[in-house]
């Protein structure tokens, strides 16, 4: 018997970037009810970015997050309702008025570096009593020797589950499992270890698997891949797929083949795609929530959004540096208007 993994659905918050924050309550409803009635045990519900990621930098929220995570407590029969929070954006306070709202476990999302910015929003949320999950974002940008010492940081601080989160689609197979190893190593019993995945390189399901079989014991994925840049992990492909594997996950594979197909995908108005845009992403490296933000930017000044998305991940900038993407497409139009050779008439 194979060891079984839990996967947690992050459609109502991966997703939420891919419709620009715009989930209604009765999406919320319909999807927190099929996801909870096919076996999904961990729902995410929040705004892409985190408690409180409505602002003029991340794209304001068609309807109050908080509304949001209610009405997923309020359907949700068995699964529990999950919220991402990134210190420095969500304080304490939000992630008290998120469990007020009905919301039992958080996640707790740094830089792949920066693990002790979190340490007192764990320490409240285990006060709290809620299930608590660590979220090291970008982990392709260290080594997994350093992304085990952060994970340690996590844990002491009261994480019961350390994620490789591939922000950037940008990890391969050994990659992930390179670095889920060298967690577990560091960790033993005192917290499992996770996977979040996405499609740029299309190796979602792949990286999932090898970070499955390397001893990661929760997964993430979303409904028809929605989700920042090129998306996540699909969650049916993963229930299916872990099916054939013969590893349990507890979701019913014809009902979440449902839900996917009658309940989330009409109401989805660009499904996430593997174009040069998020590739690009993935081959530099460039956290996915930036696409958006560079395609504004390239209609804006009129340079492409790819060339700003490579120079971006030259440059290496992370997560709260959506500011920097307005300052690389200004440079690379002034870099044009002074390559267009001057007529002398
Ligand atoms: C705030 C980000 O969207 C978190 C995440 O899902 C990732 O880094 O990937
Ligand atoms: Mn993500």
């Amino acid at each position: 018997m194979n060891a079984p993994v839990r996967l947690t659905d992050t459609t109502l918050r991966d997703g939420s970037h891919a419709v620009k924050h715009q989930f209604t309550t009765a999406q919320v409803r319909d999807v927190v009810a099929g996801l909870d009635a096919a076996g999904i045990e961990i729902i995410e519900v929040t705004h892409g970015d985190g408690l409180p990621g409505s602002t003029f930098n991340y794209g304001f929220s068609g309807t109050d997050e908080l509304s949001l995570i209610r009405t997923a407590a309020e359907t949700a029969a068995r699964a529990r309702i999950a919220v991402l929070l990134l210190p420095g954006l969500g304080t304490v306070a939000d992630l008290r008025a998120a469990h007020d709202a009905g919301a039992s476990v958080v996640r707790i999302a740094t830089h792949c570096t920066e693990a002790d910015v979190s340490i007192q929003h764990f320490g409240a949320a285990r006060d709290l009593g809620m299930e608590t999950v660590g979220f090291l974002m970008l982990s392709h940008r260290t080594t997994p020797e350093n992304l085990a010492k952060q994970g340690r940081i996590m844990a002491d601080a009261g994480c019961q589950c350390v994620y490789v989160v591939d922000s950037a689609g940008a990890l391969l197979p050994d990659g992930i499992a390179d670095r889920v190893t060298a967690l577990l190593t560091e960790l033993g019993d005192d917290a499992q270890v996770g996977v979040h995945a996405h499609q740029n390189l299309s190796l979602g399901i792949a990286n999932s698997i090898a970070g499955y079989h390397a001893g990661a014991r929760q997964i993430d994925g979303t409904l028809c891949a929605l989700g920042a840049g090129a998306g996540n992990s699909p969650t049916e492909i993963l229930v299916t797929a872990f099916e054939r594997l013969g590893v349990p996950t507890g979701v019913d594979t014809d009902a979440i083949l449902a839900v996917a197909e009658d309940v989330a995908r009409p109401f989805i108005p660009r499904l996430p795609v593997a174009d040069r845009n998020s590739i690009i992403q993935g081959k530099y490296g460039v956290y996915n929530s930036f696409l958006f933000h560079a395609e504004a930017a390239a209609s804006r000044y009129g340079v492409p959004a790819h060339e700003i998305l490579a120079r971006v991940g030259e440059a290496g900038y992370v997560g709260g540096q959506e500011d920097m993407i307005i300052d690389v497409a200004l440079t690379i139009a002034a870099e044009r208007s002074r390559a267009v050779p001057a007529i002398i008439g």
